[in-house]
């Protein structure tokens, strides 16, 4: 079993982010993006992608798993309805690491299924970002999540600021991930270096 690249795990939605906070030291960051025009979106993931090898970040990509193919990022996180038309064959195919959001049982059957390389369980605690039929799991689903899925990496999202990194670490997350506690902040790059210092990791 593959372990995460690091504790902190930041979801942001362009290219620039991954700049910042790569810059800062974050070296698993996601990339988030909705409702770009397809042509928009290729030029955007790409320059993430060149950010992420500048800095020696392993960028995942959320959604867009045909892009992921075509461009060799290194890892795809997929939630469940993204599994209806995934071709999970293709992704393995194409050496592409795979995570798969869970948010119930059910849920991390259908995950564990798809033999990923992580699983994300959410909303730990209540999150504006955006709206989902479930309602904060809290940090005791992560311990019950730890004891199911055993070595297979798991991280936790939804609601996680630098005060709750720690509960979550305890709680038997490998790694954390956040969008607004790194992207409203005031100093963002600090943040990153915050949450560095309160998961246990040396800066690189
Ligand atoms: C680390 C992580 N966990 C969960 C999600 C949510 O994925 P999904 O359910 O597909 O929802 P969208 O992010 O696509 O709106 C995630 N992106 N990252
Ligand atoms: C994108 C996403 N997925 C979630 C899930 O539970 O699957 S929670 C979430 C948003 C996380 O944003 P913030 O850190 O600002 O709360
Ligand atoms: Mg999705």
């Amino acid at each position: 079993m593959t372990s995460l690249p690091q504790k902190i795990y930041p979801v942001v939605d362009t290219a620039l982010w991954v700049d910042r906070l790569g810059s800062a030291g974050a070296r698993f960051i996601q990339l988030r993006i909705k409702d770009l025009p397809e042509d928009e979106l290729l030029a955007e993931i790409r320059a993430a992608h060149a950010f992420a090898k500048k800095h020696g970040v392993c960028l995942v990509l959320n959604d867009y798993w045909q892009i992921a193919v075509a461009e060799g990022i290194d890892y795809l996180h997929l939630g469940q309805e993204d599994l209806d038309t995934a071709d999970l064959e293709a992704i393995r195919k194409a050496g592409i690491r795979l995570g798969v959001s869970t948010h119930s049982h059910e849920e991390l059957t259908r995950a564990l299924a798809c033999k990923p390389d992580y699983v994300a369980l959410g909303p730990v605690w209540p999150t504006r970002l955006k709206k989902m039929p479930f309602g904060p799991q809290g940090t005791e689903r992560l311990t019950e999540w730890k004891s199911l899925i055993g070595d297979l990496p798991l991280v936790a999202i939804g609601g996680i600021t630098l005060e709750r990194l720690r509960p979550c670490l305890d709680a038997g997350a490998d790694s954390v991930a956040a969008v607004s506690d790194f992207t409203q902040h005031a100093d963002p790059e600090g943040q990153v270096k915050a949450w560095l210092a309160e998961a246990g990791e040396a800066a690189p």
